[in-house]
């Protein structure tokens, strides 16, 4: 098999980097094209040099352009940069990995409705320890399905703009579905003043934002006399960077379908 062509969308940005420096590494992967939005200070300079390599790719907002001749567009952005990328992918026939976290409802259905025509992969988080806790978290749920409450405790770095961060959130979602609760209706997202007992079946979440912390996500079980947590700790960017290039051959060959690492990494 040939070089997979890879596109990187927010090619400035910290994933971004991360994932330059990762294409940069892999001997079955080639940079396409390094994408940025129209007035970024970033356009016209070779995307090699953000990472200390200079590679001959320049990077532009010339989104037509930069797809043209790509398999996989890799997009760590903003959700309406996203939801813009996917458009230009449709009509160019590009196949999608997203990382960005932050989106509606209605743009979530944006997505699974062009993964009719595309193959998309689609994850708040593509690192293997995250993806091996979604699994853990499921059956710990199962087993300690009564008379423990859950909460989860997310810390990233000063920069994020969303919260919680897209990977409690699926930490959420994974835990109501393993107790048979909808997360909408039992989410509890942040408490202050007299906020009463806490309701038995409720599922709590706590965000701390500071400094340069890459990512960490704790989910309790407290119980009567135990409690367990299950901790994730990211130190570099580069294990999601990694995970998107799995993602990005997972997805190369795909003529259509939504995938999540769960699909990736055999965990489904
Ligand atoms: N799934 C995963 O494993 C992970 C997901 N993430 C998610 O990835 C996303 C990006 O994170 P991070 O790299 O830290 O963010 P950064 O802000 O560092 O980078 C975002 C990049 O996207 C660009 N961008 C912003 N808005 C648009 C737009 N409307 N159109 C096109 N490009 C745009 C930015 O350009 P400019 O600087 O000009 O604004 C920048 O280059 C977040 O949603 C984050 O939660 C992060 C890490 C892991
Ligand atoms: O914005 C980040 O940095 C991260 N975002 C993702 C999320 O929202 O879950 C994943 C990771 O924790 C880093």
């Amino acid at each position: 098999m040939g070089l997979i062509n890879v596109a990187i969308a927010g090619s400035s940005g910290r994933m971004g980097r991360a994932l330059l420096e990762a294409v940069a590494q892999a001997s079955d992967m080639r940079l396409h094209a390094a994408l940025e939005r129209p007035g970024s200070p970033f356009l016209g300079r070779d995307a090699g040099e953000l990472v200390g390599s200079p590679n001959g790719v320049r990077i532009t907002d010339d989104l037509a352009a930069g797809l043209k001749g790509a398999q996989v567009l890799i997009d760590f952005t903003r959700p309406e940069g996203t939801l813009e990328h996917l458009r230009a992918a449709v009509s160019l026939g590009v196949n999608l990995v997203i990382g960005t976290t932050g989106f509606t409802e209605p743009q979530k259905q944006a997505i699974a409705d062009a993964a009719r025509a595309l193959g998309i992969v689609m994850a708040p988080n593509m690192s293997v320890g995250v993806n091996l806790a979604l699994k853990l978290l499921d059956l710990a749920a199962r087993v300690l399905n009564e008379g423990y409450d859950v909460e989860i405790i997310e810390a990233h770095h000063r920069h994020k703009v969303d919260a919680p961060s897209g990977t409690a959130l699926r930490m959420g979602e994974v835990v109501a579905h393993a107790l048979g609760r909808d997360l909408k209706q039992c989410a509890v997202y942040g408490r202050e003043g007299v906020t009463g007992e806490r309701p038995a079946d409720a599922i709590g979440f706590a965000t701390v934002r500071g400094g340069d912390i890459v990512g960490e996500h704790t989910v309790i079980f407290a119980g009567i006399g135990e409690r367990l947590e299950i901790t994730h700790k990211a130190s570099s960017r580069a294990t999601f960077a990694q995970g998107a290039l799995r993602a990005a051959r997972f997805v190369a060959g795909k003529k259509s379908g939504l995938f999540d690492m769960q699909d990736v990494l055999g965990l489904r």
